[in-house]
């Protein structure tokens, strides 16, 4: 006895020795602990070191609505040293986004998220607080809002354009998919920085082969971001790339920022687009723009540089581009693969447009069944299928423990089609929201209904939703109205592929290729402009 005593007294005189026993000491601290918390949600048996990281593959809408069949609506798994979460019903997602809002408010972030945001410059990145907090201000108020309308504009411009492109190649197959992208991109290219896509081609390809190299890395996989001490390895040579990604954004953006200072229009002119709106608050921009003129709150307070600027735009590349699209390409699908729910919204559009000019802003009011086309959409194919979100502190949530730092994945893809809370959860019947008629009449998107939630809910909830929900109801609407739609190759509406597949969003595993006629009353013009003299219709309504 007296032998161990010395030996435990000479072994501590060594100072490693000092750091193994208080190691061993915290571990067992923090096992009685954890005896006391409640247990960790249910999920598969979890490796050594490692975790479930086995099934990185199952992470996927898909993949984690089959998992929640086998273990429930809030399970667990563990990547590495990350706890993350999966919230598969509508009752679980009350809970995280509506009850317990603020715990779970903030963004998980890989190292290269990080580093391409300019260390969470942005709005979608920023954790919870007042940082954030002024950002979103700023996007809600003055940059996504209707009073900035030369964004509106740009969206009907390029939907007319879009329109008089498909007008052109009637009875060919196009590939509506592919336009539909392009569209999206030179609308949010034009309310970021002004410049009309067609005019300003070489700029805006340069700008979108930094988009796509940002995106890949964004969904790179590292292993440092799961077990941290292996941070220092670099196998795929990611951070050559991330350095690469952000001194060309860095390049291409300080030129557009130090035009727009050069030209110094007023935020608030009809033409300002979002940088003009952003400059307001650069300290270096010109007096006449500069902030603290006390025009506002916001004014007063909010204090930007460039880093936040170019990461703020990406937030808008990212967050409004694939997300229209998405949406408008499977709601054309979905009709394509349901003629009578098409020649349903045609009749309805017809009745209230007539047929001698396309639907213009005055008439989506007057569309209910519109409306229903765009719902059902989102409820089948939300474009963000999982919702990204991290524990701000230990939380419990149905009995469960979720600790602190946990990332959460709320399935907004499997609430939709929740069996318990829609009839016919995987059938796309828009008249189930139809007033007086569907079961959903009054189901709405806005928020409070937690089995419905293409747009979040709450604090994260997206602010573009007002633009986001505008394009997807005039573009589908006048694509409806514009053109008889076949498939090609006499392929049946059954024939149709309406595979996913996961990534930023979700989208049609196959682009959609169609066959227009136009349908409204037209005249013939002959396109001067096309190598191919080919005759298109324009509706002489002027779309
Ligand atoms: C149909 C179109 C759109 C859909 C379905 C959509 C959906 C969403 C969803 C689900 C979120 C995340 C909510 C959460 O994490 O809880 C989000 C966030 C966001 N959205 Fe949208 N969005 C759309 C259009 C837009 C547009 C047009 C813009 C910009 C002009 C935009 C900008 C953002 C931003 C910046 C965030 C991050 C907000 C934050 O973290 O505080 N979105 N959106």
């Amino acid at each position: 006895m007296v032998g161990l005593a010395k030996i435990a007294m000479e072994c501590l005189q060594d100072p490693l020795s000092w750091l193994f026993v208080a190691s061993v000491v915290i571990v067992l601290l923090q096992r009685r602990q954890r005896g006391k918390a409640p247990p960790l949600p249910p999920g598969p048996y979890a490796l050594p070191v490692v975790g479930n990281m086995l099934m990185m593959d199952q992470l996927t809408h898909r993949g984690l609505l089959e998992l929640a069949k086998r273990y429930g609506g809030l399970l667990h798994l563990r990547l590495g040293k990350l706890h993350a979460i999966a919230v598969s019903t509508p009752e679980y997602a009350q809970e995280v986004l509506q009850a317990q809002d603020g715990a779970f408010s903030n963004r998980p972030a890989t190292i290269a998220s990080t580093y391409l945001t300019y260390n969470r410059a942005d709005m979608a990145f920023a954790h919870r607080g007042p940082f954030w907090r002024q950002m979103r201000k700023l996007c809600v108020t003055k940059l996504f809002s209707r009073r900035r309308a030369g964004t509106w504009l740009a969206v009907r411009d390029e939907s007319a354009a879009l329109v008089r492109a498909v007008a052109r190649r009637s009875g060919e197959s196009v590939n509506l998919g592919e336009l539909i992208l392009n569209l999206t991109k030179n609308v949010t290219f034009r309310a970021a920085f002004g410049t009309a896509g067609d005019g300003d081609g070489g700029k805006q390809d340069e700008f979108i082969a930094i988009i796509k190299e940002f995106s890949q890395l964004f969904g790179a996989f590292s292993i440092g971001d799961f077990i941290p001490w292996l941070r220092w390895a670099d196998t795929q040579g990611i951070n050559v790339r991330l350095r690469a990604a952000r001194a060309a954004l860095d390049e291409f953006i300080d030129k557009i920022i130090d035009e727009h200072m050069k030209r110094g229009k007023h935020p608030d002119d009809v033409d300002a687009d979002m940088v003009d709106g952003m400059l307001a608050f650069l300290p270096e921009a010109k007096p006449k723009m500069a902030v603290g003129d006390g025009r506002d709150d916001l004014h007063t307070t909010l204090r930007l540089t460039r880093d936040n600027i170019k990461a703020i735009i990406m937030d808008v590349m990212f967050g409004g581009t694939e997300t229209v699209a998405t949406a408008v390409e499977w709601a054309m699908a979905e009709m394509m693969h349901n003629p009578n729910d098409l020649l349903r919204l045609q009749k309805e559009i017809t009745n209230i447009v007539g047929l001698d000019r396309n639907v213009d802003d005055s008439d989506l009011d007057k569309l209910p069944f519109l409306k229903c086309i765009v719902k059902e959409t989102l409820r089948l194919h939300p474009p963000f299928p999982l919702l990204h979100h991290e524990t701000a502190e230990d939380c419990v949530v149905g009995g469960y423990s979720v600790p602190q730092g946990s990332r959460v994945m709320i399935n907004v893809f499997a609430i939709g089609r929740d069996a318990k809370a829609w009839k016919d959860a995987d059938t796309f019947r828009p008249s189930r929201f139809m007033p007086g008629e569907g079961e959903a009449t009054g189901v709405d998107f806005k928020g409070g209904c937690f089995a419905f939630l293409p747009f979040g809910s709450g604090r994260r909830s997206c602010p573009g939703m007002a633009l986001g929900l505008y394009s997807l109801e005039l573009i589908v609407a006048q694509l409806t109205h514009g053109f008889s739609w076949a498939l090609p190759d006499g392929m049946k509406p059954s024939d149709l592929d309406m595979d996913d597949i996961f990534g930023f969003t979700a989208p049609r595993a196959t682009r959609l290729c169609v066959v227009p006629t136009p349908r409204l009353v037209c005249r013939f013009i002959t396109d001067l402009d096309s190598t191919r003299q080919t005759t298109s219709f324009v509706s002489v309504g002027g779309i």
